[in-house]
């Protein structure tokens, strides 16, 4: 067995395994890029996990007891490689990222290991010199059972918090619903400062209560107080703050537009709740995120 391994040490991928390293449990870095070492710039300082990050998963040679999966939705199939090398039955994969999919997505790759989802709370965000800043408490909630109170054991008593709740469908939403919302961002071009705006205020406000109305056909027990706390959420933000997603139209990669804002759309569709918010804004995020002509 090869412990605990790390699949996309980007933002969220770092952040966690130098939550691991600083707790005196170094993980196996697997990534797209090969580096010596992860740097994690925090309030308190600089971490940095020992590499290299390793880029051919042809060198894993034993199924690692915990798999913890931090690529972008759109690079799950490109990193199919690294579950093939790193999973089997007794294996645990638990999947960082947004959305309200993930176990649906990473499933099928993932040759009979146990597939957690997750909801990641905490902003972090690449820097250009490849170091990450973490911008806030980092803060995961997990569901319950066995195979994520492994998870939330691994990580017990570093810096990144893991709660773990019987209703995760209403927490996987409510992130959900921001993460849509951030949405915005990306059509504007710009970070969290356009939420100062009434119009772009009462806009987050309507797409959250669309949001809301799709969340709770899904079963999302969630307040009629959602949308205003978001919008309120986005405008009082530092004026800089961004989201991922804009980080990748600002860089030009493709978006997760689909299981952030899409998905909206789709299970809209499929409850027969109109959804004309999510009807101008999809296909404008789709087409940004397709390569330039
Ligand atoms: N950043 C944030 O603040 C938050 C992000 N999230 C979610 O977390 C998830 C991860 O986001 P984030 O960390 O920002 O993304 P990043 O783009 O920062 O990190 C993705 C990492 O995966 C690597 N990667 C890409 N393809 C592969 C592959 N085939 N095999 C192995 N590694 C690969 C990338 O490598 P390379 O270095 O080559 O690009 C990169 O290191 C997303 O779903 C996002 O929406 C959730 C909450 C907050
Ligand atoms: C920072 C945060 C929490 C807000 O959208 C996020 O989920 C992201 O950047 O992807």
């Amino acid at each position: 067995m090869n412990g605990i391994a790390v699949v996309g040490p980007g933002a969220i991928g770092t952040t966690v395994a130098a939550s691991l390293h600083e707790a005196g449990r170094t993980p196996l870095l697997c990534g797209r890029t090969p580096r010596e070492r992860l740097d994690l710039d925090t309030d308190d300082g600089r971490i940095t996990v020992p590499g290299p990050v390793l880029t051919d998963p042809a060198l894993i040679t034993a199924p690692a007891d915990v798999v913890l999966l931090a690529v972008k939705a759109t690079q799950i199939d490109a990193s199919a490689g690294w579950l093939d090398a790193l999973c089997g039955p007794s294996t645990v994969v638990c999947v960082f990222q947004n959305g309200v999919e993930q176990v649906a997505m990473v499933g099928p790759l993932a040759h009979g290991a146990q597939v957690i989802p997750s909801v990641v709370w905490f902003p972090a965000q690449r820097q250009p010199d490849g170091s990450v800043w973490l911008r806030g408490q980092a803060r995961l909630t997990l569901p319950t059972g066995t195979a994520a109170d492994a998870v939330a054991a691994l990580l017990a008593g570093s810096r990144c918090a893991v709660e773990q709740v019987e209703d995760f469908t209403s927490q996987a939403w409510l992130k959900l619903i921001q993460n849509a919302v951030a949405g915005l961002m990306v059509l504007a071009g710009r970070r969290a400062a356009i939420f100062r705006r009434d119009d772009l205020f009462e806009l987050a406000r309507r797409y959250a209560a669309e949001c809301l109305r799709v969340a709770r056909a899904e079963g999302a027990v969630l307040d009629d107080r959602v949308p205003d706390e978001i919008a309120e959420k986005f405008r009082a933000m530092p004026t800089d703050m961004g989201t991922s997603i804009l980080a990748d139209r600002v860089a030009d990669r493709p978006l997760e537009w689909d299981v952030r804002n899409g998905v909206i759309a789709r299970l809209g569709r499929a409850h027969g709740i109109g959804t004309p918010i999510s009807d101008v804004l999809v296909p404008l995020l789709a087409a940004a995120s397709a390569p330039r002509a």
